[in-house]
């Protein structure tokens, strides 16, 4: 299973350092948030931050656009250097097409949903995407607890995915800890990301524990 630390939970005031422990630590993504205060009731990073954190970091960046209108950023962010794109389902009322141009700018294509949002609804999309995001706590703020029944999404999805030999990527993100991320994993999640669990301690040793417990 991939660990990707969100960097929502940072050190804002001291990134660079946060951001060597990551190169140090066993996590292969890097998971910046991308908010525009309309989408989610909060605000973030833009590209330039994502082009300076480029030149620091060779994890895979994995960029989750919670933002409307995400057409008109994608080219902004795969040119600022990230490796896959994540737009929400319901953030476009042609999603199929923003999956469709993240892949044309040869970057992986995430489609994401919302706790609220049944997977019936992405079932068209599911074969060209390379991962699938399943939120675990409504979007736009770190630190929430994790929403238990978002489970048996992870597993229909999963099912799905054997049932029609689909390669995508299941990636779980919210309120992901010791205890959640087994659970996830057991549902068939393959990517974590963790951003409060992992940057209130050691940010090393957390990725560490992390692995450990999926490994046991
Ligand atoms: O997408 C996000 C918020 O919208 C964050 O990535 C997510 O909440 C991670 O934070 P935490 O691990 O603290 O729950």
């Amino acid at each position: 299973m991939i660990i990707a630390p969100s960097i929502l939970s940072a050190n804002i005031n001291n990134l660079e350092e946060d951001i060597q422990k990551i190169e140090k630590s066993e996590a292969q993504y890097l998971h910046i948030d991308i908010m525009d205060g309309h989408f989610v009731p909060n605000l973030s990073f833009g590209p330039n931050i994502v082009q300076s954190l480029r030149k620091i970091s060779t994890k895979v960046f994995d960029v989750h656009l919670m933002v409307e209108n995400p057409d008109e950023w994608i080219e902004k962010f795969a040119t600022a250097g990230a490796d896959v794109i994540g737009v929400h389902y319901e953030s476009s009322p042609h999603i199929y097409r923003t999956l469709t141009e993240i892949k044309k700018l040869g970057k992986q294509a995430e489609i994401v949903i919302n706790p609220a949002t049944p997977i019936g609804v992405i079932e068209e999309v599911l074969p060209i995407v390379d991962q699938v995001l399943v939120m675990t706590v409504n979007p736009g703020f770190g630190g929430q607890a994790f929403i238990e029944n978002m489970l048996d999404k992870i597993a229909k999805l999963d099912d799905m995915k054997k049932k029609f030999g689909y390669q995508f990527k299941i990636e779980v993100d919210g309120g992901i800890n010791e205890k959640t991320i087994q659970k996830c994993k057991k549902s068939g999640a393959n990517i974590a990301v963790a951003g409060s669990y992992i940057f209130a301690g050691d940010i090393e040793d957390r990725v560490k524990k992390l692995n450990d417990v999926i490994e046991d």
